[in-house]
C-alpha cells in the first residue's frame, strides 16, 4: 500500500530521511514515532507529494508518486486522507459543511453529498451536530469531524498527525477507538504520535525513526494472537468436520 524503497530526502544541510526502506500493507495500523526532528513529517509529506525525494522510490497504491506529475497530485491525495492535531475545520462553515466540502471540491453531485454527509457524521459520532459550528464543539468533537471529513471520500489510506496532541487522556482514547474502527472497515492508518502510552496501549506495528532512519520496527502481539485465535476456530471447525465424516462413513448418522 504504501512502499519506500531507499528513499533520501535532504534539507540543504539537514537530513530529513536517509536510505529509508519500509512497507506498509493494506489494512495495517501503523504507529510512526521518534523524537522531534527525526523525520515523521518527512515521512509524511513525501507520500503526499508535498515535497520530492532526492533519491529512492515512494509506492502509494502500487504506483511510484516520485514520478508523478502536477496533474496527478489531486488523485494521490484524494487517497490519502489526512488529520491534524489543531484539527483545521473552517469556522464559518458548520459542521454539515465542512464535511461536504470536501465533497463539494472534487465535485461529487448534491445528491451523493446529502446522502453521504448525514452517514459519516454519524459513523463519527457526531451525528447530532450537524448544524453546530466548530467553536460550539469539544475538541473531542472538532476532531470527529475532522476525521469524517477526511474519511468521507473513502481514501484508502488515513494519516493522522498527532491527532490526540491536542485531547485529555479520556478523550484521546476515544479517538483512538474510533481510528481503530476505520481501520477495521478497511482504511490503512499511519498514525505520527508521541503518546506513548496510547502506542502501549494499542500495541500495534510500530515505526520507530531517529535522524532519519528507521531504528526499530516491531509487529504489534495483537495481531498474532488474533491470528491464532482464528486459527484454533478453523482447527475446531476441521476437527468436526473429520470427525462428521467418519461418523457418516461408519453409518453412525
Ligand atoms: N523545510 C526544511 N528546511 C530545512 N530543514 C528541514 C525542513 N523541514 C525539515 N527539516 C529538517 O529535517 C529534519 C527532519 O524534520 P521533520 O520535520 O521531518 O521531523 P519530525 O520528526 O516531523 O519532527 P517533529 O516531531 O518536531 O515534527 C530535521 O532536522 C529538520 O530540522
Amino acid at each position: 500500500m504504501i512502499v519506500f524503497e531507499n528513499v533520501t530526502k535532504h534539507y540543504k544541510s539537514n537530513i530529513g530521511l536517509d536510505d529509508v526502506s519500509v512497507r506498509i500493507n493494506k489494512g495495517e495500523f501503523v504507529f510512526l514515532v521518534g523524537p522531534s526532528g527525526a523525520g515523521k513529517s518527512t515521512f509524511v509529506k513525501l507520500i503526499l507529494k508535498e515535497i520530492d525525494a532526492n533519491k529512492g522510490k515512494i509506492k502509494v497504491r502500487g504506483e511510484d508518486v516520485t514520478k508523478f506529475s502536477n496533474r496527478q497530485i489531486p488523485k494521490l491525495r484524494r487517497n490519502v486522507g489526512i488529520v491534524f492535531q489543531d484539527f483545521r475545520l473552517l469556522p464559518k462553515k458548520t459542521v454539515y459543511e465542512n464535511v461536504a466540502f470536501a465533497m463539494e471540491i472534487i465535485h461529487q453531485s448534491p445528491r451523493t453529498i446529502k446522502r453521504q454527509v448525514p452517514q459519516v457524521l454519524s459513523l463519527v459520532g457526531v451525528g447530532t451536530k450537524a448544524q453546530k459550528y466548530p467553536n460550539e464543539l469539544s475538541a473531542g468533537e472538532q476532531q470527529r469531524v475532522a476525521i469524517a471529513r477526511a474519511i468521507v471520500n473513502n481514501p484508502k489510506i488515513l494519516i493522522a498527525d498527532e491527532p490526540t496532541g491536542n485531547l485529555d487522556p479520556e478523550t484521546a482514547w476515544e479517538i483512538m477507538q474510533l481510528l481503530e474502527l476505520i481501520n477495521m472497515r478497511g482504511t490503512t492508518i499511519l498514525m505520527v504520535t508521541h503518546a506513548k502510552d496510547i502506542v502501549d496501549r494499542m500495541n500495534k506495528r510500530v515505526i520507530a525513526i531517529e535522524k532519519g532512519r528507521i531504528v526499530r520496527d516491531d509487529i504489534g502481539t495483537y495481531g498474532f494472537e488474533e491470528a491464532l485465535a482464528k486459527m484454533e476456530v478453523t482447527m475446531d471447525t476441521l476437527q468436526h468436520r473429520r470427525q462428521f465424516n467418519e461418523k457418516l462413513k461408519k453409518g453412525d448418522l
